[in-house]
């Protein structure tokens, strides 16, 4: 049974291609006054929360197209029967996609489900210093290309021109609403649309340098069926459905329990987050992927590391990593293979997350979108309440797991997120 009626309508149905992307986008939702859910994966049920919007979080970045087109077109079917007004699909701010996608298939599969022949496409999150010029995407000073991204284990982005890039994953013409459209507010945005779309363009990237420029384009994309976006355009989305910001939509249980990190991400910012949590001296454990494909227990080796740390009243966070410099992603990926190498160092990371929870710890961070997604289905959350913003991008969350039935509080860090003293930062802001 559907419980979409006119007291509990769920306005904004989200699907996000990770776990990271699904709590920064929540995060976005919950600053701008929505009451949100997420939920890992597409629910068996009907909700049964009031919630202005739920982000249905999918771990589909980087399967293969095919099956990221059938888990997404999953998740819209559910959100169509929880009510869902309008539709948005959450990537990266960094526009992570191999070449055959998962974008670009992903939002054909998606505006042929909604009958739509329209939408736009933009990664713009300028708090976290991604903008988009004349359709070339930056990361902070730097042009994509030149941000690290272009190293990344999984999904190296090396072409800058969202346009281009998004041509090569999509049925769709791309087009480009550039900044000067964007500087004469929602109706010149709107008339654009409309230009473009007569030209036979489907898909538009929008420029975007400033927080403002997402509040205009979100008044331009009032009534749409269908949004693709990192989540920058989610700030200018509330406001379309009646909704202010609120401060008691970040509320979660108080916070207590034993504290750990572990970090799967080899992005820039971890490699510094974990280099600043070291250099603090407290624990931290290195895990090697050669010895997880050797047949060595490195995950019993690091619980009982970690059961040493814990005990001792000062031991606390502990961190375990597999964070590596790109030199070293490469030797192993040469070793192992990109995806064997990715998938097992996932699982054990997730393991030993799930055993970390069994020790006690009851405040988790995790860093890493695919490690996230690894961490967050061995832990088997289901649901994920979101609450303050840690850093911009970040919040805390709070859910159940079979591993802790009281619930604990999580947070699921995108790798180029947050500053340097993450690791430690975060558990202060509880
Ligand atoms: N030392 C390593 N060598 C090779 N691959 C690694 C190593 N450490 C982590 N990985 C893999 O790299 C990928 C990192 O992706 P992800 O967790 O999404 O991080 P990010 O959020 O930085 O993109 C994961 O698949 C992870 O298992
Ligand atoms: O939009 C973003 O940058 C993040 O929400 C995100 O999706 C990050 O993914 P990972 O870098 O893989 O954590």
């Amino acid at each position: 049974m559907s419980i979409s009626t006119e007291r509990n309508r769920v306005r904004l149905g989200c699907i996000a291609d990770d776990f990271t992307g699904a709590t920064d986008l929540a995060n976005n939702l919950v600053r701008a006054g929505m009451r949100v859910v997420q939920t890992i994966g597409v629910p068996g049920a009907a909700l049964d929360a009031q919630a202005d919007a739920v982000v249905v979080a999918l771990k589909s970045r980087t399967i293969a197209p095919a099956e990221a087109v059938a888990q997404s077109l999953a998740a819209l079917k559910w959100l169509q029967e929880q009510g869902a007004e309008q539709i948005y699909f959450k990537y990266c701010s960094t526009f992570d996609s191999t070449p055959e996608g998962n974008i670009g298939p992903v939002t054909d599969a998606l505006m042929q489900a909604l009958g739509t022949d329209f939408t736009v496409a933009t990664p713009a999150f300028p708090d976290n210093k991604r903008t988009v010029f004349k359709g070339y995407l930056f990361a902070g000073d730097v042009l994509l290309n030149e941000s690290g991204m272009q190293d990344h284990p999984l999904t190296p982005m090396r072409d800058p021109n969202l346009v281009r890039v998004l041509q090569a994953q999509t049925q769709h013409q791309v087009g480009l609403v550039d900044y000067q459209s964007i500087a004469q507010g929602a109706d010149a945005v709107r008339a654009r649309f409309a230009a473009l779309r007569a030209e036979g363009v489907g898909i538009a990237i929008v420029d975007a340098l400033a927080n403002a420029d997402l509040v205009t384009l979100g008044q331009a994309l009032k009534g749409m069926p269908l949004v693709t976006a990192g989540s920058g355009v989610a700030i200018g989305l509330p406001a379309n459905f009646g909704i202010a910001p609120d401060s008691q939509a970040a509320a979660l249980p108080a916070a207590g329990g034993l504290q750990a990190v572990v970090s799967g991400s080899c992005s820039v910012a971890t490699n510094r987050q974990v280099a600043e949590f070291i250099a603090t001296g407290r624990p931290a454990l290195a895990i090697d992927p050669l010895r997880i494909a050797e047949g060595a227990d490195v995950r019993g080796e690091a619980l009982a590391w970690a059961k040493e740390q814990l005990a001792n009243p000062q031991g606390g966070p502990v961190l375990v990593y597999s964070t590596a410099e790109p030199s070293s992603v490469r030797a192993i990926q040469g070793r192992l293979g990109v995806e064997k190498a990715g998938a097992m160092v996932e699982e054990t990371i997730a393991a030993i997350a799930r055993g970390l929870v069994e020790l006690g710890v009851r405040q988790l961070v995790v860093a890493g979108g695919e490690t996230s997604g690894a961490c967050v289905q061995a832990l088997e959350i289901a649901q994920m309440r979101i609450g303050a913003q840690i850093d911009p991008g970040v919040p805390w969350c709070h859910a159940l797991s079979p591993a802790a039935p009281q619930g604990l509080h999580i947070t699921l860090k995108s790798g180029n997120f947050g500053t340097p003293d993450f690791f430690t930062k975060a558990f202060g802001t509880l």
